[in-house]
């Protein structure tokens, strides 16, 4: 007897090319302490890095404001560049969650503005979440966010968007008043439904104690090893910019002196004559070549 194969089905423009990790998942990372790998990236090729290296969540951090646009800080960065950034990392992921952070002035003026601009992460980059920093009205923000379908990750500790009100680029939660204010603000996102927390740069013991009523993954920069995950910009941990001066930076890289040597060889060869070589170029056939040669008098 014959059997009959099944008709593929078409595949129809817009089919879903990409199962991303889903929240679901990283919940049960959480439950089974099974760490969450987290790492940013700005664009294509950073993204396809991730994508290989196997990482749980990618971020498009407003970090890409300081290490690929040179701004010397987050707050200049502009929703347009953040989308376009979005983007074109979006353009080489899979398998990684894309979360994408909003950036400095984009969401704090009402619920309808933060809801508009989450949903261009979504429709514009193909992001499947956004971020936001803590802050007077973030975790309402959040609540809207959340309330309108985009899934939200907040963000506690030091914030980099308001660190001119915490001090500047420094560790947050080091005395009880202000371990306590990060705590709020970890609870109040946790509330508002966010479905994970990023902490950065606080006091590991205060993190510790925090991770005990964490309901959500919690992922972790400068916060200690009880966090559920870990994150890192990606050209800190390849040494591709100068330090920010973070204590929690490990390098596992030196791509930027990897990146000059290379350059400074190939303008050495230039200058030296030695590029291009025979291979590096076309050939013409003979005949072809005289006729020109004539032609051209
Ligand atoms: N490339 C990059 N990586 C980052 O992690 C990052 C950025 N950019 N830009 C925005 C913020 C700034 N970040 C920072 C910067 C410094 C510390 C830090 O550990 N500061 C020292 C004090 C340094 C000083 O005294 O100036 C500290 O001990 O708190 C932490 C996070 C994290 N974010
Ligand atoms: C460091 C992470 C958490 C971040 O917000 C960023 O890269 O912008
Ligand atoms: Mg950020």
């Amino acid at each position: 007897m014959s059997t009959t194969p099944m008709p593929k089905a078409p595949a129809a423009a817009g089919a879903i090319d990409r199962l991303p990790v889903s929240l679901p998942q990283l919940a049960e990372k959480k439950r089974l302490g099974e760490p969450i790998v987290m790492v940013t990236a700005y664009d294509y090729p950073s993204a396809v890095v991730a994508e290989q290296a196997g990482v749980d969540v990618v971020l498009v951090g407003d970090s890409g404001a300081m290490t690929v646009l040179g701004y010397p800080s987050t707050v200049e960065v502009s929703l347009d560049e953040m989308v376009m950034l979005a983007r074109a990392t979006r353009r080489g992921l899979k398998t990684p969650l894309l979360v994408a952070d909003l950036p400095f002035g984009s969401f704090e003026a009402s619920n309808e503005q933060a809801i508009a601009t989450a949903q261009r992460f979504v429709k514009e980059a193909g992001a499947d979440a956004v971020k936001i920093e803590a802050m007077g009205v973030a975790a309402e923000r959040a609540r809207a966010i959340v309330a309108a379908g985009i899934p939200v990750m907040g963000h506690v500790g030091l914030t980099p968007q308001t660190a001119t009100a915490l001090g500047g680029y420094r560790a947050q939660g080091r005395t009880a008043a202000r371990a306590l204010d990060v705590a709020r603000d970890a609870l109040a996102f946790q509330e508002a439904g966010c479905f994970s927390i990023v902490f950065e740069a606080i006091p590991a013991p205060v993190a510790s104690e925090l991770m005990e009523r964490m309901e959500v993954p919690v992922i972790g920069i400068g916060a200690g090893a009880s966090t559920d995950g870990q994150v890192l910009v990606f050209h800190d941990l390849l040494g591709i910019r100068e330090g920010v001066g973070a204590r929690f930076v490990k390098r596992y890289a030196g791509l930027m002196d990897e990146m000059v040597a290379g350059v400074r060889a190939y303008a050495d060869d230039v200058r030296g004559r030695r590029y291009p070589e025979s291979d590096h170029t076309y050939s013409i056939d003979p005949g072809e070549l005289e006729r020109f040669r004539g032609e051209l008098g």
